[in-house]
């Protein structure tokens, strides 16, 4: 397989967008926007080593979840996901059906949400690294930030945190290939193929929510993003964070531990006007299978988050790339400046 056979087989025959002008195979794309709607587009990338290893993911499994992060971005800001491009660094000894593979499960997810393939790059490189960028459209008139958390709100988390990172716990220690037990199959499952929350970003502003956050780093991250965004004090109130399944046979205190610090939950996190929150729970009641949590409260102060059980400041924890010692900067020397 070379580049051009690979950007070849990787090209869609056709897209769902009518106002695609020109999708791959140019200098570049080229599409007219809605009428009416603002332009949202973020990035995410997962790395060999960092984000995957051979142990925790098959490549399809990799494809789909390094879209469904960037997918979930989208919906952290009440957003439907549009387009994307992908760019790929591979390794020598990658062989063509683990790009295959890769695409697969980017296709999964992308034909689900009507989303056209659009573009991207292809280098080769010391490990395989998927780049994503997502494009898509928000009502320019309300979108759900990280600054938007008013004292008085609710304060919510949707589904169950704290699944992925048990998951990868689960995986790290037996292999993908184990024969799981169901419990151990669904945390496995949310590692793998986190389920992006545009429906629920959808509902949350149809009830008038106006903060959201996706849950990538752990739930104690992303909750402080919040809460300095907004220049807010958020209240946590642990005991309302509601666990299932194999979350359920862990001491309390690990469940929890796997919620704030896991990370790559996929979840959405936000915060709504005291007297919205009845409607936003009928929402979900009605639209969807995914329940929605009372688990706090936003009060004024200064931006930080407290533990309604403890009284104390909650610990920023969570997954931080830069701080983590072992993880970046071993494979070239220094610039010399
Ligand atoms: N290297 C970079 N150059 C420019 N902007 C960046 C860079 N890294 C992050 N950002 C920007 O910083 C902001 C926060 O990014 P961050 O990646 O923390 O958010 P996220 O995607 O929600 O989290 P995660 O990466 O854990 O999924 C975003 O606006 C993002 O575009
Ligand atoms: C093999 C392996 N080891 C550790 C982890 C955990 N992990 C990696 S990146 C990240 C935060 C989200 O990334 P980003 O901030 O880049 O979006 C987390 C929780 C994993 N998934 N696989
Ligand atoms: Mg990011
Ligand atoms: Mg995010
Ligand atoms: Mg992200």
């Amino acid at each position: 397989m070379d580049e051009f056979q690979l950007i070849r087989a990787i090209t869609p025959k056709t897209h769902y967008h009518e106002k695609l002008i020109l999708g791959i195979g140019d200098d570049a794309a080229v599409f007219r926007p809605d009428d009416g709607k603002n332009i949202v587009v973020c990035q995410d990338q997962m790395v060999e080593g960092t984000h995957f290893t051979k142990t925790t993911m098959g490549m399809s499994d990799v494809g789909y979840k390094a879209l469904a992060a960037n997918i979930s971005d989208i919906a952290a800001m009440g957003a439907w996901p549009a387009y994307y491009l992908v760019t790929l660094t591979i390794p020598k000894h990658t062989n063509k059906d683990e790009i295959r593979d890769l695409y697969k499960g980017m296709q999964e997810l992308a034909s689900f949400y009507s989303m056209d393939l659009i573009g991207g790059d292809t280098t080769s490189g010391p490990a395989l690294i998927i780049n994503v960028t997502v494009l898509g459209y928000a009502d320019p008139k309300q979108i759900l930030t990280r600054s938007g958390a008013q004292p008085g709100d609710v304060l919510f988390v949707t589904g169950f945190v704290g699944e992925s990172g048990a998951g990868l716990d689960t995986l790290l220690k037996n292999g993908r290939h184990m024969r799981f037990l169901d419990m151990e199959a669904e945390i496995v499952r949310t590692h793998q193929r986190p389920v992006p929350r545009c429906v629920e970003g959808r509902l949350l502003r149809e009830a008038g929510s106006t903060c959201a956050n996706d849950i990538s780093d752990g739930l104690a991250s992303e909750l402080w993003e919040i809460a300095e965004a907004s220049s807010s004090t958020l209240v946590i109130e642990e005991d309302a964070i509601q666990f299932r399944g194999y979350m359920l046979t862990l001491e309390r205190k690990q469940a929890l531990q796997y919620a704030f610090s896991g990370g790559e939950d996929f979840e959405l996190v936000g915060t709504i006007a005291a007297d919205k929150w009845p409607l936003l729970e009928e929402l979900f009641k009605a639209k969807t299978s995914v329940p929605v949590t009372r688990i706090g409260y936003v009060e004024s102060g200064p931006s930080r988050v407290l533990s309604r059980q403890t009284g104390r400041v909650l610990e920023k924890s969570g997954y931080n790339h830069l701080s983590k010692g072992d993880n970046h900067g071993d494979v070239r020397d220094s610039y010399d400046n």
